[in-house]
């Protein structure tokens, strides 16, 4: 890495260091990156040449230790994690931001209080008002900076998730075109999807039975 890039982007986060990181799929470029207030280690992986000003192939990633790491079906992060990698490896050029706002900003032991309370018959977003949260509480502004490194402004989104398209786009990111990322229903996931389509307007279609259609990764 040269000396430029050791050179912090702005005030709010940190260019730290990065590395090869060979995966299944492809052999990808670990930047690391330190926001200032919180110390917090937000990551992204690129492939290819994303700073020529093309549209990039782009998943910005909320942190899920239960989905992403331990392998839970509660949820369909670890398989859109999975999906949006290989994708961007099929193509050979693209972008992953894995930002640490887990439990959708309210942490970790608080996701997992709210799990606790969705046993007890509360869905998704019952659960986050029931801890004094907001249904979404994640915040997206050190996506600028982290896209600003490698000269990103103009992405193709995997995303089920408007909000998140509006939240980038008034960061002044363009995302020229929504690229869906849907992955299979279980019958551990299927009331949490059903759940983001309904209260929190995830571009997915309801279903009651798991929904083998809906297989596409
Ligand atoms: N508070 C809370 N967070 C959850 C729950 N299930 C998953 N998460 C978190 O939700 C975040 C992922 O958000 P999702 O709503 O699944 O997806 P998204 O990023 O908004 O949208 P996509 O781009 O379509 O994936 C991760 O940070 C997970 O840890 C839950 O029941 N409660
Ligand atoms: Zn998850």
């Amino acid at each position: 890495m040269s000396q430029s890039a050791e050179t912090p982007v702005n005030v709010e986060l940190d260019y730290t260091t990065s590395c090869a990181l060979p995966t299944p799929w492809a052999q990808f470029t670990l930047h690391a990156f330190v926001e200032h207030a919180t110390g917090k280690e937000h990551l992204a992986m690129t492939l290819g040449d994303i700073g020529n000003g093309e549209p990039v192939l782009a998943r910005v990633h909320s942190e899920c230790l239960t989905g992403d790491v331990l392998f839970s079906q509660r949820c369909d992060c670890g398989a859109q994690l999975e999906g949006a990698l290989k994708k961007i490896a099929a193509e050979g050029r693209g972008v992953l931001l894995y930002l640490r706002q887990e439990g959708r900003g309210i942490g970790l032991i608080n996701k997992i209080r709210a799990y606790r309370l969705q046993e007890g018959g509360a869905d998704t977003v019952q659960a986050n008002e029931q801890l004094g949260f907001k249904a979404d509480a994640r915040n997206y502004a050190l996506v600028k900076p982290m896209l600003d490194k490698f000269g990103v402004t103009k992405l193709r989104l995997m995303t089920n998730n408007p909000r998140k398209i509006d939240a980038l786009g008034k960061l002044g990111i363009e995302v020229v075109e929504r690229v869906p990322l849907l992955v299979n229903r279980n019958a551990f996931n299927q009331h949490y999807l059903n759940t983001k389509a309904a209260k929190l307007g995830h571009m997915m279609t309801p279903t009651t039975p798991p929904a083998a259609e809906d297989g596409e990764l």
